[in-house]
């Protein structure tokens, strides 16, 4: 894949948020029965290959995509930003970094407007875009909100094989790292950055990629995200179940992740914490303590490390995945008893004294 950008060589474009994800499924049936009538998602269209979702808060067309596909994969993430000028900055940043970069006219996806797509120096299928079709925000129709309310698109997580060029690549787009992950001999396990004032629109996690780990939604209250497990406990179908629900370390969110049919990973958050401030400082947790990632020093599940999406080129084809050569973080974090080390109080690395 290409070099990461020299800084000020040409101005990223100006990105708002994690936007929209359009993720490939088999069988759309199965998947809209998932995220419409278990996660409680919003139907803005469908026809019978794809539909179009979003949730309660958010006003735009969708925030999920969800295309019928021979094989499950990721085919864009996609960031809003700041004007319709910033889509063009986004074409000039990417051109110069001499990577795929396509035009897409308004409407190449339903209820978006002019759009890039590049695929990025990470291997990752990404859109730029600003106007989009404005429909009804539901954040009040609180007869429509099931118990599990989903309120909007959080972030996105990439598998990528080096945490430390992908985090310099998303330093180079404007990104801002709030939380990471370092080993003693200070290899770069995973890393947290934002461009809106929460903890991370994207997170890096270290492993053989380029893969999506992925797409999370937020909800206002922690009892939110325990009406999902119980709404999929009352279904029998608590397999979609994969980890939590707990108390993150970093974010200090509470989470669940879930399984879709096609097992692409979603991620019900809520609580994370402002990070607007120019002097927000770095947390960076030692990856030995094992409340790094579950506060109440419950393990990783090895699923949550192994197994994630593939990704598409910008032609529909999926992507080489590569190894990650530095060391993984489930190997360095499980002992000989099958539990994390550091069980004990280890200190945070730099956590405030
Ligand atoms: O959103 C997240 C916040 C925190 C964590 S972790 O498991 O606490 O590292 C994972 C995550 O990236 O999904
Ligand atoms: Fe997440």
């Amino acid at each position: 894949p290409a070099p990461t950008p020299e800084p000020g060589a040409i101005p990223p474009p100006d990105i708002v948020r994690a936007a929209y994800a359009e993720l490939v499924v088999t069988d759309p049936a199965a998947s809209r029965e998932f995220y419409v009538d278990l996660l409680g998602l919003v139907v803005t269209h469908e026809d019978e290959d794809t539909v179009y979702l979003r949730a309660f808060e958010e006003y735009l067309h969708h925030s999920l995509v969800l295309r019928r596909g021979d094989g499950a994969a990721l085919a864009a993430l996609a960031y809003r930003v700041r004007s319709p000028g910033e889509v063009d900055a986004a074409e000039r940043y990417y051109r110069a970094l001499g990577v795929p970069v396509e035009r897409r006219a308004a409407g190449a996806t339903r209820g978006i407007g002019p759009a890039v797509r590049v695929l990025d120096p990470l291997g990752f299928p990404l859109e730029f875009f600003y106007e989009a079709e404005h429909v009804p925000r539901l954040h009040q129709d609180y007869d429509l909100h099931g118990a599990g309310a989903i309120a909007r698109l959080d972030h996105f997580n990439i598998v990528v094989p080096d945490v430390a060029r992908a985090e310099r690549y998303y330093r180079a787009l404007g990104f801002r790292v709030t939380e990471d992950i370092r080993g003693a001999d200070d290899t770069l396990y995973a890393s947290w950055l934002h461009r809106k004032d929460t903890v991370h629109d994207i997170a890096l996690t270290g492993g053989d990629g380029p893969r999506l780990h992925h797409i999370a939604f937020s909800t206002h209250e922690r009892g939110q995200v325990l009406h999902v497990c119980d709404l999929l406990g009352a279904r029998r179908r608590s397999a979609h179940i994969e980890r939590g629900p707990g108390r993150h370390g970093v974010s200090n969110a509470f989470y669940v992740y879930v399984r879709d049919p096609d097992l692409h990973r979603v991620e019900i958050y809520t609580t994370d914490y402002y990070t607007g401030d120019p002097d927000h400082p770095v947390l960076s947790w030692d990856v030995r303590d094992n409340q790094r990632r579950d506060w109440w020093g419950n393990p990783v599940v090895p699923s949550w490390y192994a197994e994630a999406s593939t990704v598409l080129d910008l032609n529909g084809k999926p992507q080489p995945v590569f190894a990650r050569e530095e060391n993984h973080e489930a190997e360095v974090t499980v002992g000989a008893d099958g539990f994390s080390f550091a069980r004990d109080t280890s200190p945070q690395v730099g956590s405030p004294s």
